[in-house]
């Protein structure tokens, strides 16, 4: 499939999607975005596929929403025409692990976008914000959903309020990201965590993701109650017996339940 707005390279079980509008700090717009969901669902279909991730440029993962492409919009333009639901809903129903790959810029909707994506590794010159209230408007897609359940009340407070920027000492510090690496080191680090989870036994990897996903929505003992119900399932499993046994054989486990 050829993109434009988008580059997919897919090596040793991984996909990865850079987001390619560098003349706009990887500006979401429509094109970009319907690119993305067509190549996220082109990644979940394929069975070589086993990890995802979407990364940007050096200077800008991606500076939000498109500005030029909402400012014309009006309220019913955006409310009758649901603006953004189709497509944070179809990275939602990726299944398979996607990790963001973050250096630069990831401003609105591109923190947004990070914060969909499973965990977060970002260069050391990464700056994540909602800067929405500087547009009159606010976060649309989870910037003052995730982050406040992400990094607490006062920093997704403050972040949303004043539009400021949180570096990457910051965000590891909140825990908005996993690991920050140098910006070199970026793409190697990110590769490098996908190809060991394509190592692991897919259905495992699928049920972690659903589980700790789950852990924002449900109440603590309904959600331990459905990790401990995955738990005893996956003992159905040939990976189950093959991750086992591979451990008391001394030897490495060859997974292949998809
Ligand atoms: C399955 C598919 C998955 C899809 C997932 C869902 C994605 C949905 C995304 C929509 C989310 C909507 C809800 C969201 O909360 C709303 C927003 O995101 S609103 C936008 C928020 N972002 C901003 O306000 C940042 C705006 N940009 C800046 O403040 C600055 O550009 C900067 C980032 C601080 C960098 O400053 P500089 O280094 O000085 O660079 P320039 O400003 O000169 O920018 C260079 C060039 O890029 C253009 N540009 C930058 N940001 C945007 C943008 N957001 N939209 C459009 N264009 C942008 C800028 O205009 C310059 O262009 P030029 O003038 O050179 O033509």
């Amino acid at each position: 499939m050829a993109y434009e707005t988008i580059i997919v390279e897919v090596d040793n079980h991984v996909a990865t999607v850079t987001l390619n509008r560098p003349d706009a700090l990887n500006a979401l717009n429509d094109q970009l975005m319907s690119e993305l969901a067509e190549a996220l669902t082109a990644a979940q279909d394929n069975e070589k596929v086993r990890c995802i991730i979407i990364t940007g440029s050096e200077k800008a993962f991606a500076a939000g929403a498109d500005i030029a492409m909402m400012r014309e919009k009006s309220f019913v333009d955006a409310f009758s025409g649901d603006l953004f639901t189709p497509e944070t809903d179809q990275i939602l129903r990726v299944r398979k692990p996607i990790i963001a790959a973050v250096s630069g810029y990831a401003l609105g909707g591109g923190c947004e976008l990070a914060m969909m994506c499973d965990f977060i590794i970002c260069s050391d010159t990464a700056k994540f914000g909602q800067p929405e209230i500087n547009l009159g408007v606010v976060a649309g897609i989870g910037g003052t959903q995730r982050l406040t359940r992400i990094v607490g009340k006062s920093k997704a407070m403050d972040m949303n309020l004043t539009g400021r920027f949180m570096d990457a000492t910051e965000a590891e510090r909140s825990g908005l990201v996993s690991r920050v690496v140098p910006c070199k080191k970026l793409l190697e680090e990110a590769t490098g965590a996908a190809q060991k989870i394509s190592e692991k036994s897919m259905i495992s990897v699928m049920v972690v993701k659903e589980a700790v996903n789950r852990a924002y929505e449900v109440p603590l003992r309904e959600g331990l109650l459905f990790e401990r119900r995955m738990f005893h399932a996956l003992f159905a499993t040939e990976d189950q017996a093959e991750g086992m046994g591979a451990f008391l054989e001394k030897r490495e486990a060859q997974f292949r339940d998809k």
